[in-house]
């Protein structure tokens, strides 16, 4: 179970905040409504390719000066969940794409500082706004208003395969057979809102951080390039059919996201029930916050080099890449990540294109950028900059 928010404006329903019914419902139908659109095959993979070659012709406007391609990388990852969720991507500049990526960011700076909120309720009446829950309520509102004006553009049904309008038909169809149903107007809004958050800043901010140990790793930069060019060359764009044999880069986009660990609390839960663990009782409804970096950072699982970047911990005496069940950033259990496929395939498309076509420095010769971040929900890189310089 989810914890209930203390939030006025955003309807408690989608998948990411609600439990029970409204939980299962969802999900299921959300799952239901991107298998159709080819999640976990190949139609999802080349619609996040092209979206990778509006990203890749951005970089290159930036080659050889200092460029912090955190914005435009989020604009970017965005721009999946959009042609997903509106059947239309948007260009970089699109003033709507563009506040909606600042409210993200935001939303998920701020959303971890207020939780103590929810834990202690008499503190959203102090004076002021010290836990940030007036601005988080701002930001959340005008995302909505943005979102549902994309929401109202699916409505007139020219728009190509969309979750919104696809949601919006089940509704009926389910209303028609008079299913006793959670589904509504709001519970698409919200949905829209939790897969625009949680489709967008995740991914991204794993780029951005594989991005940074590469500054910080140039040999595992080399390795990485390497590898693309022995098995796919520089003639043509890396693809999802070429995952299985980038056995390196899959080994260093798993080592960021253990060592990055850029979920470290995943996202509080609540207890269903009287749970007896070890001898200790959990009362039902008791908050429950995750550690997963308790998991991913533990010497005893990986070693004493733990914090240490070093990919080649994925990889066994024969090449293979090992995925140990202690590999975790996605979560576990039933409310485990929904868009994980999704994001792997991303993170895979994005980074073997870049790393194919580019050579990243940092600005100044042998001293990058600190490994650095700010704790919000993720754990963002402080802001930096590279120095991207082309390889073809
Ligand atoms: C590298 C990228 C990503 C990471 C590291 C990540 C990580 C996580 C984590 C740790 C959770 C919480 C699991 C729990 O509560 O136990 C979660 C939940 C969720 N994620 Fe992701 N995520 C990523 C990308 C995505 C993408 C691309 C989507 C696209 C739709 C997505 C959608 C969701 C949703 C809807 C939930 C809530 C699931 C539920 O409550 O049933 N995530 N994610």
């Amino acid at each position: 179970m989810r914890r209930h928010f203390q939030m006025t404006e955003l309807p408690q329903s989608g998948v990411v905040a609600s439990s029970g019914r409204t939980w299962k419902e969802h999900r299921s139908v959300s799952l239901q409504i991107l298998r159709n659109f080819g999640l976990g095959k190949n139609i999802l993979a080349e619609r996040i390719q092209e979206e990778v070659s509006f990203y890749i012709s951005s970089l290159s406007e930036c080659l050889g000066r200092p460029t912090d391609i955190k914005l435009m990388t989020t604009i970017s990852t965005s721009n999946i969940i959009c042609s997903i969720m509106f059947g239309q991507r948007f260009d970089y500049t699109d003033p709507s794409l563009v506040k909606l990526t600042f409210l993200v960011d935001s939303i998920f700076r701020t959303f971890q500082l207020n939780g103590v909120v929810n834990f202690i309720p008499v503190l959203q009446y102090l004076p002021g706004d010290l836990f940030h829950l007036k601005k988080l309520e701002a930001d959340v509102q005008e995302m909505l208003r943005l979102l549902s004006v994309f929401i109202e553009a699916c409505r007139d049904g020219n728009k190509g395969d969309n979750l919104v309008t696809e949601y919006l038909q089940e509704l009926s169809r389910r209303k028609e057979n008079g299913a006793d149903t959670t589904m509504c107007e709001n519970g698409l809004k919200r949905l829209v809102f939790d897969f625009f958050n949680a489709g967008t800043e995740p991914t991204s901010t794993t780029i951005d951080w594989f991005v940074l140990y590469m500054l910080h790793h140039p040999d595992v930069q080399k390795k990485v390039f390497d590898e693309i060019n022995e098995h796919v060359g520089t003639e043509r764009e890396p693809n999802i059919r070429d995952k299985p044999n980038l056995t390196y880069l899959n080994a260093a986009i798993m080592e960021t996201q253990r060592l990055a660990s850029i979920a470290p609390y995943s996202l509080v839960h609540t207890c269903p029930r009287d749970v007896n663990i070890r001898g200790y009782t959990i009362p039902k409804g008791t908050y429950i916050t995750p550690s997963l970096d308790s998991v991913l950072h533990d010497a005893k699982i990986w070693g004493n080099d733990v914090m240490s970047f070093r990919p080649e911990r994925f990889i066994d005496q024969e090449g293979k890449l090992l995925t140990p069940e202690q590999f975790v950033p996605f979560g576990v259990g039933k409310r485990d990540c929904f868009g994980e496929s999704m994001a792997k395939a991303e993170l895979f498309l994005y980074l073997s294109n870049i790393f194919q076509k580019f050579e990243f420095r940092p600005t100044e010769q042998g001293n990058p950028p600190p490994l650095k971040y700010h704790l919000g929900v993720t754990a963002v890189p402080l802001p930096y900059h590279v120095r991207i310089v082309s390889r073809i």
